[in-house]
C-alpha cells in the first residue's frame, strides 16, 4: 500500500507558529514502523528545511515531498525536482508587512507563504497586500490555507505530486493508494487519488466532494492508520 500523508493539521495539530508544530516521538516511531510495511510518503507545503525543523531526522524508509510537490526526497536525499520558476524578489512585499505584527513571509522552494494566524485586525488588509503583490508578480497558483496565503510559482500541486511520485516508483495500478489531508492544498491530491481508485480521506468536520470520508482530528488519523488494513480491507 502507498500511504500519502499531509503534515500540518494531519500528523500534527495546527499551532500558532510553524516551527512549533513538532511531531511527538512516539508518533514518529509509529510512522517509521508503518513505513517498513508500506510506502509512507509525507506530502507537505513546507520546504525540506522547515519540515526537518519540526520532524527531525527523516528515517530512510519515509519519503518526503516538499513545497506542494516541488521536490521528492528519500533518506534525506533529493530524488527528483519539479521546479520551473524561481521566486520573484519579495523585497516589496517584505517592506509592506514589516510593521504589521503577526504577519510574516515563509520562503520555500518555488513558492512562498504569507502567514497571518497571529495578526489581530482586519484580515482583508493582509489579503489586499498579498493580492497587490501577486497581481504584479503572477504565480501559477494561489492557495488560501489555514491562516496563510500561498503563491506557487512552479507548475506543482499535491495532485501532481501524487502522480509524479507514482510514476517515479513505477506504480502498477494495483497497489492500494491512500491519501490523508486536512487543507485546501490537499484537495488536489484527494481528487487525484479518488480518480485513481484509491482512498481519499479528509481531516475535518465537513466532507469535501473530493474525499471518501472524514476523520475528526489528528488523534483520529493515528487511530485510523493503526487499523488501516482492517478498515479498508487493504493488504
Ligand atoms: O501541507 P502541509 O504540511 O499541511 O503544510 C501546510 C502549511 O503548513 C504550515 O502552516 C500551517 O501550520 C502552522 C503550524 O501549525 C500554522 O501556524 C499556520 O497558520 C498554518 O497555515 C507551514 O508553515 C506552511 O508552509 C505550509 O504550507
Amino acid at each position: 500500500m502507498i500511504i500519502f500523508l499531509d503534515y500540518d493539521g494531519t500528523l500534527t495539530p495546527i499551532v500558532k507558529e510553524p516551527d512549533e508544530a513538532k511531531i511527538e516521538a512516539d508518533r514518529k516511531k509509529f510512522l517509521e514502523e508503518l513505513s517498513k510495511k508500506h510506502r509512507v510518503v509525507i506530502v507537505t507545503g513546507r520546504s525540506i528545511e522547515s519540515f526537518k525543523k519540526v520532524f527531525g531526522h527523516v528515517p530512510d524508509t519515509i519519503y518526503v515531498i516538499t513545497s506542494h510537490g516541488a521536490k521528492i526526497y528519500r533518506d534525506e536525499k533529493l530524488l527528483k525536482e519539479f521546479l520551473d520558476l524561481g521566486l520573484p524578489d519579495l523585497t516589496p512585499l517584505r517592506e509592506r508587512i514589516k510593521n504589521i505584527p503577526g504577519v510574516f513571509i515563509e520562503e520555500k522552494e518555488g513558492c512562498f507563504a504569507l502567514h497571518f494566524r497571529n495578526f489581530k485586525g482586519d484580515e482583508s488588509r493582509v489579503k489586499g497586500i498579498f493580492k497587490e503583490f501577486v497581481d504584479s508578480h503572477p504565480p501559477k497558483k494561489v492557495i488560501e490555507g489555514k491562516k496563510v496565503l500561498e503563491a506557487v510559482y512552479s507548475d506543482v500541486d499535491k495532485g501532481k505530486a501524487v502522480e509524479n511520485f507514482l510514476r517515479l516508483v513505477g506504480w502498477n495500478g494495483k497497489e492500494k493508494v491512500v491519501y490523508i489531508g486536512d487543507d485546501t492544498t490537499d484537495l488536489y491530491a484527494l481528487k487525484k487519488v479518488r480518480e485513481l481508485g484509491g482512498l481519499p480521506v479528509f481531516v475535518g468536520k465537513d466532507k469535501p466532494p473530493e474525499a471518501e470520508f472524514t476523520l475528526e482530528n489528528v488523534d483520529q488519523v493515528y487511530v485510523f492508520l493503526s487499523r488501516l488494513e482492517k478498515f479498508a480491507g487493504y493488504k
